[in-house]
């Protein structure tokens, strides 16, 4: 797990560096790292030529640093302020243009300099313009080749149009980073360290799980999520579902289907005590029977659950959702997109991970919220973050999947927490790795179970950093 800090964070952690004095020495240290890494890119110093945009703050002392350290070994170095420039457009006599002007310390609209399209640029910790915190662009972003973070990565490389201004993400001395960094992103090898092994003993019912959803007419999501449950290991899949009397029930052919003809919460928590892990939602329907019944599920049932969906929507609000969670004996994740979160939650107008550490706190519940990055907070207040997916991602079905690997990983015997995080990981890094324009739920299930299998072999194609 990659430490991803705030900008408040890092800027505390740079206060205590300046009170004990040791900024400048950190600082020379970053140059020289910094260095190191443009040679590399050069492919040596001898005729190389390198010019150095500075602002006034660290961000570009940090360039000036570099640029004294690349000096010594013999690389051509002109240093500019940025104040004193407006365009480098013009023939610039340069290999390898930095961009030193403002990093975390961006606090208005960014105006940069036209910087000549033919020299590749490397900004120093983050692209100038792109918000620490958010990603977001402030007025106007430099749009990077590479970009070396300083220590821990921040929150803008990960959210928001971070990623797509940073170019190729490299990180210089990570111990440089203050202790109990709460958000981490998920890496590939995070996923491999924690998939659950298939015990010699095991039989069908050691990770069995329950789907109950799907009404008249959405049959689909109930099935999308027992198919990828499937996927990644559980034995035996049951769905309850209610149908018609004459209506087919499309379902993968290893699944046990039990058809109710309206959700009936005791018989079902009955049920539910063979299982391991239990998928609530996906297709429900909303109705004040099917409220009733979700929330007796909830409070009956000993079984962890992945609550998605309608299971979700049925919530009025976060107190009303809190308190049935707090009468729970197991664990349970939710799993809103942002307009389930906000209704229940309410509007995120600042961070995300904020709302999404306050609503874990508030619920109980591991919450998991889709997006660019997903982030998966824990009511103890640690933060996962997973920036595996793709656009290719956003299509009907793909959320029921995740809930199923979720529920999958849970029966296992994984926690709550790190079975919504390695879901995740594994849903986006399978989906990006289908070679087609637009990922199906089928076609998604497919590579799912693909990449599963051959964990030990498949490399990470699209980890933030290589
Ligand atoms: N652990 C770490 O991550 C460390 C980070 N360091 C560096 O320190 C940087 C942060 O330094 P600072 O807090 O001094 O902040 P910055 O140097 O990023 O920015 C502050 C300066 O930028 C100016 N500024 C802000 N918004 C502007 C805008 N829109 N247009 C033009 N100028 C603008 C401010 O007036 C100020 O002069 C990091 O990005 C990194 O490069 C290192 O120097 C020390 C260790």
């Amino acid at each position: 797990m990659d430490p991803v800090v705030s900008v408040e964070e890092i800027t505390r952690f740079d206060s205590e560096l300046m009170r004990r004095g040791s900024i400048a020495q950190v600082i020379d240290r970053v140059g020289y790292a910094l260095a190191q890494v443009a040679v590399g890119l050069l492919g040596g110093t001898y005729g190389r030529r390198v010019t150095i945009i500075v602002g006034r703050g660290n961000n570009g002392e940090d360039g000036r640093s570099m640029g004294r350290h690349l000096e010594r070994i013999g690389v051509r170095v002109s240093v500019v302020e940025f104040g004193a420039l407006t365009s480098l457009s013009v023939a610039p006599r340069a290999d390898l243009i930095v961009d030193a002007m403002v990093g975390t310390g961006l606090r208005r609209p960014f105006e940069p300099p036209k910087l000549s399209d033919d020299v590749p640029v490397l900004s120093i910790d983050i692209p100038s313009g792109i918000s620490g915190d958010s990603g977001e662009v402030m007025g106007e972003a430099v749009r990077a080749d590479y970009t070396v973070a300083v220590g821990a990565l921040k929150l803008g490389h990960v959210f928001g149009a971070g990623p797509a201004h940073a170019g190729r993400l490299i990180r210089i001395l990570p111990e440089l980073r203050p202790a109990n960094v709460q958000a981490h992103l998920i890496t590939f090898r995070d996923l491999d360290a924690v998939v659950p092994a298939v015990p010699s003993q095991s039989h069908k019912w050691s990770a069995g799980v329950m789907v109950v959803g799907g009404s008249p007419g959405m049959r689909g999501s109930a099935a999308f999520g027992c198919a990828a449950a499937m996927a990644v290991g559980a034995g035996i899949v049951h769905l309850v579902t209610r149908a018609e009397p004459t209506e087919p029930v499309a379902h993968p052919q290893e699944v046990v289907v039990d058809r109710v003809e309206s959700y009936f919460a005791e018989p079902v928590v009955t049920a539910s005590r063979r299982f391991r892990s239990m998928v609530v939602g996906p297709g429900l329907g909303g109705s004040l029977q099917i409220g009733n019944f979700v929330r007796r599920l909830l409070i009956d049932s000993d079984c962890p659950v992945v609550l998605d969906a309608d299971g979700i929507n049925c919530f009025r609000d976060a107190g009303n959702l809190a308190r049935t969670l707090s009468r729970r004996r197991a664990s349970t994740v939710l799993t809103p997109h942002r307009g389930e979160f906000e209704r229940v939650f309410g509007t995120i107008d600042g961070s995300p991970v904020e709302a999404c550490r306050r609503a874990a706190d508030e619920s109980g519940a591991v919450v998991l919220l889709k997006g660019s990055p997903t982030i998966v907070a824990d009511p103890r207040g640690s933060v996962a973050l997973i920036a595996a997916g793709s656009a290719k991602l956003a299509s009907a079905g793909t959320g029921d999947v995740l809930a199923g690997v979720i529920a999958g990983f849970l029966a296992q015997g994984m926690s709550a927490y790190e079975a919504a995080w390695a879901g995740a990981y594994l849903h986006g890094a399978a989906g990006a790795s289908v070679s087609t324009g637009k990922v199906t739920a089928t076609s998604l299930i497919e590579a799912i179970a693909h990449y599963y299998g051959g964990l030990d072999r498949v490399m990470p194609p699209q980890d933030l950093l290589r």
